[in-house]
C-alpha cells in the first residue's frame, strides 16, 4: 500500500519569527517564580549543576537532565521543601509546572513538528513550551506557536488539560492542549522543530509520546477533555486517567 505520508516542508521557507536571543540562563528561563533566586552553578561529571539560594539561604541543587530542568523548577515555585538543601526534608506537595501545546488540523490533516532538541527531542509533537512570567497560559500558546512553526493562529480554542506525573522529577507538568484550524503565515523549520503534515489517518503513533494515542483521538474527534498520566524514567507511561468532558473549567 502505497504510503500516504506527505512530503517534509522545504528547509528553504522563511521563517517570519525571529525570537529575542535568551537574557537569563537557560535553567532559569522558564519558571515564572526563579527571579527572586540565585543560582551558583559547577560542572558535576560532565553535567551543570546549580544551587539555588534566596535570602542568602541555600534552597537546594539541580541539575539539567534530558532538556528538563529536574528540581530547580519545583524549588522555585516556592511550593516544594525548601530546607538547607541537604534533601533530608519532606516533600510537600508541588504545584504543576505550566505548559501549552497547540495542535494545528486543518481539514483531514495534522501539523505536527519533529522536536530537534530539548524535552522530547525525536518526537513528533504538537508546538508549545513553558509558561514564561507576566503572559497568559493563552498568550503562551501563541508565542511558542509563532517561535516553533512561524504561523500565527486566526483563533485558537482550548480542548484538553493534561497532567504530567514523573517518578523521577517532584514537579508534575499540566499541558494546556490547544486546536488551531486556521492560521497565517507559512509553516516552516525553526531552531526547535520540523514540521510536517500528516493525514488524520495516519498520524505517527510510534514516532511520539506514548500517552498521544491515548488523547489524540479525542482531540481529532472534536472533544474536550482531561487526563493524567503517569511516566516512569520520564519516557515509560504506566498508567493514566482520561475523561471526556462537557466544558474545561481551567
Ligand atoms: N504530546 C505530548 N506533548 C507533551 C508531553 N509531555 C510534554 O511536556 N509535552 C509537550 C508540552 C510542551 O509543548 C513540550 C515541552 O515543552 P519544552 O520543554 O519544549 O518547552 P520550551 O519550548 O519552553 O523549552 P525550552 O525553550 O526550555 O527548550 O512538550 C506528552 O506526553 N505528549
Amino acid at each position: 500500500m502505497p504510503s500516504t505520508t506527505l512530503p517534509l516542508l522545504p528547509h528553504s521557507l522563511p521563517c517570519l519569527y525571529h525570537p529575542p536571543p535568551p537574557t537569563t540562563s537557560k535553567l532559569f528561563s522558564s519558571s515564572p517564580t526563579t527571579r527572586s533566586l540565585t543560582c551558583s552553578t559547577q560542572e558535576v561529571r560532565g553535567r551543570v549543576l546549580c544551587t539555588a539560594h534566596s535570602g542568602g539561604r541555600k534552597l537546594g541543587a539541580g541539575m539539567e537532565v534530558d532538556g528538563r530542568d529536574m528540581s530547580l523548577g519545583a524549588m522555585a515555585n516556592g511550593t516544594a521543601a525548601a530546607g538547607d538543601g541537604d534533601g533530608d526534608e519532606k516533600q510537600k506537595q508541588i504545584s504543576p509546572k505550566l505548559l501549552t501545546l497547540v495542535i494545528v488540523k486543518k481539514g483531514e490533516k495534522v501539523l505536527l513538528g519533529m522536536k530537534k532538541r530539548g524535552f522530547g527531542a525525536g518526537y513528533f509533537n504538537g508546538f508549545g513550551g513553558k509558561v514564561e512570567a507576566g503572559e497568559t497560559i493563552y498568550e503562551a500558546a501563541v508565542r511558542e506557536l509563532q517561535e516553533e512553526s512561524g504561523i500565527v493562529p486566526v483563533s485558537m480554542e482550548k480542548r484538553g488539560i493534561l497532567t504530567f506525573h514523573f517518578d523521577d522529577n517532584p514537579q508534575p507538568w499540566e499541558v494546556h492542549v490547544y486546536h488551531v484550524g486556521d492560521y497565517t503565515g507559512e509553516p516552516c523549520e525553526t531552531e526547535e522543530m520540523a514540521p510536517r503534515w500528516f493525514p488524520l489517518a495516519d498520524i505517527p503513533y510510534d514516532k511520539m509520546w506514548q500517552d498521544d494515542p491515548i488523547w489524540y483521538p479525542e482531540f481529532i474527534r472534536g472533544r474536550l477533555f482531561k487526563g493524567e498520566f503517569y511516566f516512569h524514567n520520564t519516557h515509560t507511561l504506566v498508567s493514566h486517567t482520561l475523561h471526556v468532558l462537557q466544558k474545561l473549567d481551567a
